[in-house]
């Protein structure tokens, strides 16, 4: 039997199983077995095979935001709306074949926007190009998936089931969980909160059948057996993501209404041009860039070209973002805006100071 027969048989076993106190240790142990042949059908069999790796496209600009979909919902519309790249649209199903790059110049950012083909159900077991699809969105910092509002709101679960299937989580953050193996010593489980929705038989009989019985495991969050799970795989990827939701020049007030009003959902119409500006705004506080200008003595800061970071940058990823050799040779480096102390004048700092969105940096070198 292939590892796709044995998936479905797991699932067929998991759907036919009620869920109370007493399947859920059985449960449990179905999840571990199921996410162990997912991990297999990912992991490529032979070079040839393409199986895990992505479109080719070489990564530019300062962030990448890839864009996942179902077929025709309007993703090339977006790329040629917002990027000087025209990617192929129209009215049929899998226009676009591979992976297309655009870019968006935002407030002095450049944002890598990549269109996908259109992906299908199924296509993490690999129907179509779901696989390829679905590794290229991995390297990217942020997923849109993009939704067609006037098609039933159920295809954004089957989407997500898809995502969640390769190990993509959207909008989480990785389980608070320490896991260390070791050689000899048994197995060590603690946990500083109560587990109200799994417990310590079934993570242990989970350790048992990934083999590990010598391990630390020490829990610091009320986890699901699936979050468990997650950790000891290792290999899932927590990733931003917002819900966009395009054609609404196509659906009532009404539903607009209601698909707007999602933490994570975006509405916009690619063909009217609707709220495209708010979708960028979005990306960009999704991205958590900051902007660092730099300023050579007795000069005006550069404000055309500054250096664009992620959130929780230091002096260091400044001067590496520079050139890779002024880190080593820093004396010290003035900073001028949110992050100075002595805002709105200057602090001397050094290499581990946390810059803040806009600051002005001159660099000093021995
Ligand atoms: N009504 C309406 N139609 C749109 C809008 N945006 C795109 N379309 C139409 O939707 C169809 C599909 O657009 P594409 O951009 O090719 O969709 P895609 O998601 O790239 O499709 P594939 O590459 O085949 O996966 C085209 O006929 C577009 O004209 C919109 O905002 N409103
Ligand atoms: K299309
Ligand atoms: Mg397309």
């Amino acid at each position: 039997m292939g590892v796709v027969e044995k998936i479905k048989e797991i699932e067929e076993e998991m759907a036919r199983t009620q869920k109370n106190k007493a399947t859920e240790y059985h449960l449990g142990l179905l999840k571990a077995k199921l996410a162990r042949y997912r991990a297999q059908l990912l992991e490529p069999t032979t070079k040839s095979s393409g199986a895990g790796t992505g479109f080719d496209v070489q990564k530019s600009g300062d962030a990448r935001v890839a864009l996942i979909g179902f077929p025709s919902v309007g993703k090339s519309t977006l790329l040629s709306k917002c990027t000087h790249t025209q990617s192929e649209t129209a009215a049929y199903e899998f226009t676009t074949l591979t992976a297309i790059p655009g870019v968006i110049d935002h407030q002095g950012a450049r944002i890598q926007l990549l269109d996908l083909p259109g992906i299908v159900e199924g296509a993490s077991q690999g129907r179509g190009r779901g696989r390829q699809v679905v590794s290229t969105a991995k390297t990217a910092d942020l997923i849109l998936i993009m939704l067609d509002a006037t098609k039933p709101e159920e295809q954004r679960r089957l989407l997500e089931i898809e995502l969640d299937a390769v190990g993509i989580r959207l909008n989480k953050k990785k389980p608070d969980v320490v896991f260390k193996r070791k050689t000899t010593g048994g197995i060590t489980l603690t946990a500083t909160v109560k587990l109200t929705k799994t417990d310590e038989k079934t993570i242990r009989s989970i350790l048992a059948s990934y083999k590990l019985h010598n391990c630390d495991v020490m829990i610091r969050e009320d986890i699901t057996t699936d979050e468990f799970i997650d950790v000891l795989i290792g290999t899932r990827k927590y990733m931003p993501c917002l819900y966009v939701y395009n054609k609404i020049d196509a659906i009532s007030m009404e539903q607009l209404d209601k698909l707007a009003r999602d933490d994570h959902s975006v509405v916009i119409s690619c063909e009217m041009g609707l709220n495209l500006d708010y979708l960028i705004e979005r990306m960009w506080d999704e991205l958590g860039l900051v902007r660092i200008y730099t300023k050579k003595r007795g000069a005006h800061p550069d404000l055309h070209d500054p250096v664009c970071l992620r959130k929780g940058a230091t002096i260091e990823d400044v001067c590496n973002g520079i050139h890779r050799s002024l880190a080593a040779n820093l004396r010290y480096a003035l900073v001028w805006g949110k992050s100075s102390k002595f805002n709105p004048h200057a602090q001397k700092v050094g290499l581990g100071h946390l810059v803040q969105d806009e600051d002005v940096v001159s660099i000093f070198t021995k």
